[in-house]
């Protein structure tokens, strides 16, 4: 994985998400299938994507036993997803599962789907967090304690906001990915998200990856959303 900028399919169904992808012709994408997707067009969904070339994310957002959280991941590992995820808040012996489980499905000679963990989404504020979620730490904290949590539980990195990324970088180093939804260009919407910052930030404070949905997905011409959010956050001037 380089640096991709990718593309949330937030859609309800495979129609859509074909409609969409005509746009972009033959390029190759990073995409997401989150649960809305997946919850209607299931592994097919995955296997039509892979099949057109593209590498795909798939956002589940697993939290539960560890028993059922390596079973599931079992299953998820033969689907070939490049990314699968699980809330940290499911704690250690649930993300060591996580991991036994995409290794035991994972196919001979293959690699295992990189495995990462939601610290805080990106639309909980920390008035929230210490209010509601009940964690009466700093944001900045939780999510640290978070991602060394996942780190030490030999996850590949985590999902949380770029604003995060500059402490995770010194603390537990340049190679634990950091994926970072949260984007928005000046001009958008910021919609339900509360953690948000722009994609040229988004790469100043050292994101490796960028999630990016209704920036792109409700644009009026998404190709031409796709790449300006692309040359603002690869730094290229067009
Ligand atoms: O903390 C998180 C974790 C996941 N997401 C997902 O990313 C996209 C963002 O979509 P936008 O339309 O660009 O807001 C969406 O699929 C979320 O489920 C997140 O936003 N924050």
């Amino acid at each position: 994985m380089q640096r991709p900028l990718i593309i949330a399919l937030d859609f309800p169904s495979s129609v859509e998400v074909n409609t969409f992808l005509t746009k972009f012709e033959e390029e190759k994408l990073f995409v997401k299938v989150g649960m809305e997707l997946f919850y209607q067009e299931g592994p097919s969904i995955i296997y039509s994507l892979k099949e057109k070339g593209h590498s795909v994310f798939l956002d589940l957002k697993l939290h539960d036993i560890p028993n059922t959280v390596g079973s599931a991941m079992k299953g998820i590992a033969r689907l070939g997803v490049d990314i699968i995820n699980v809330h940290a808040a499911g704690g250690s012996a649930m993300m060591n599962s996580a991991i036994e489980g995409l290794e035991a499905g994972t196919h001979a000679g293959q690699k295992r789907p990189m495995c990462i963990a939601v610290t805080q989404l990106t639309s909980t504020t920390e008035q929230v967090m210490n209010d509601e979620i009940w964690i009466s730490k700093s944001l900045d904290d939780t999510v640290l304690h978070y991602a060394s949590m996942a780190k030490r539980s030999g996850l590949d990195g985590v999902v949380c906001s770029s604003l995060e990324v500059p402490r995770l970088i010194e603390n537990i180093g340049e190679d634990f990915v950091t994926v970072t939804p949260g984007i928005r260009l000046a001009t958008d919407e910021v919609g339900d998200q509360a953690r948000v910052v722009t994609p040229e930030k988004a790469r100043l404070l050292g994101s490796r990856a960028i999630v990016v949905g209704r920036s792109i997905t409700k644009a009026e011409q998404p190709l031409e959303a796709y790449h300006r959010i692309n040359a603002d956050w690869e730094g290229v001037t067009v």
